[in-house]
């Protein structure tokens, strides 16, 4: 069972251990910020919140994060969790005694402070998961080109709603993207219009002249145009300007189901922060694995 301070007797510090490496990671490089978040979701939907996306692969095992769908992830994401394993580790009463999992949950809530965002108690006791294999990945997570309707379905299959779902894609306030997740939209379009006509033109043009044809499939660019290093509500102002980088955030203001949501958001930081929190924390309760299905791994990348 998930509680907060589930470490109070085995590790009483071990979320100032965990903010003060996350902390020092932060200083060397702002990419630590998305990279833990984004690391976050791709573990939580895929076998749960069991660190199993940080597995590397090994002899016949290719793991999750060698699928496709996780290429993207920023090695920096798996860094800080790495880093603060090994802080916590270094303190003789905790070592091996906190989970990754419950590590990467930490370390997330911190990046999401550092970065202006709302601070949340965080609920820990989940245990490190036993199988990471890249075939599990496949129809687990969303694409930036989906509908609303994918969307629900896929973060219903995780036990979460629309209004969490958009919260959630709040993330999208900080961080990077290639530029081949988006191509379509400023490129070949449909047979109508070149350009997909849900985009801000001044912003369609802004995105063609960061990545023109045939560019440099490492360049990556803001997801937020107006404040990409800080988390905010900017997330949703710029989808009531067209300023939303994939289908699949511009469809949250287009789409008049999700509509209203984006408009609330747009206009009360309060009111996005309280959905964020509550949405974030019921993603961590996804899969959460006990003694019985799972362990404390002594190495975060490999099985014990
Ligand atoms: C709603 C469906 C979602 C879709 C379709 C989606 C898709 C994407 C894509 C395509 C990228 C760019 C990857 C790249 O090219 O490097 C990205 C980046 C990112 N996503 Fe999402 N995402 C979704 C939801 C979420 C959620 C729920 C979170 C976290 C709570 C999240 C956090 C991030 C972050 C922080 C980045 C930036 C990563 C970095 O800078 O390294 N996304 N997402
Ligand atoms: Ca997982
Ligand atoms: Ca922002």
């Amino acid at each position: 069972q998930l509680k907060q301070n589930y470490y109070a007797n085995v590790c009483p510090n071990v979320e100032t251990i965990v903010r003060n490496a996350v902390q020092a990671k932060v200083r060397q490089t702002f990419i630590t910020i998305p990279g833990t978040l984004r690391l976050f979701f791709h573990d939580c939907f895929v076998q749960g919140c069991d660190a199993s996306v940080m597995i590397a692969s090994s002899g016949s095992n290719t793991a999750e994060k060698d699928h496709p769908d996780n290429l993207s992830l920023a090695g920096d994401g798996f860094d800080t969790v790495i880093k603060a394993k090994a802080a916590v580790d270094a303190v003789p009463s905790c070592r091996n005694k906190v989970s990754c999992a419950d590590i990467l949950v930490m370390a997330t809530r911190d990046v999401v402070v550092m970065a202006g965002g709302p601070s949340y108690a965080v609920e820990l006791g989940r245990f490190d998961g036993l199988s990471s294999t890249a075939a599990s990945v496949g129809g687990k997570l969303p694409k930036p080109n989906m509908n609303l309707d994918q969307l629900n379905a896929m973060f219903a299959a995780n036990g979460l709603t629309q209004v969490d779902m958009i919260a959630l894609s709040g993330a999208h306030t900080v961080g990077f993207s290639h530029c081949d997740q988006f191509t379509n939209r400023i490129y070949n379009f449909s047979k109508q219009s070149l350009v997909d006509p849900t985009l801000n033109p001044t912003y369609a043009a802004q995105l063609q002249q960061q990545c023109p044809k045939n560019v440099d499939p490492q360049i990556a660019i803001n997801m937020d145009p107006n404040t990409p290093n800080t988390f905010d509500n900017m997330y949703f102002k710029n989808l009531q300007q067209g300023k939303g980088l994939f289908t699949s955030d511009q469809v949250l203001f287009t789409d008049s189901r999700s509509k209203q949501t984006v408009d609330s958001w747009a206009s009360s930081t309060k009111a996005f922060n309280n959905a964020f929190v509550a949405a974030m924390t019921k993603l961590g309760r996804v899969g959460v694995k006990n003694a019985k299905n799972g362990n404390i791994r002594r190495d975060c990348s490999a099985f014990n």
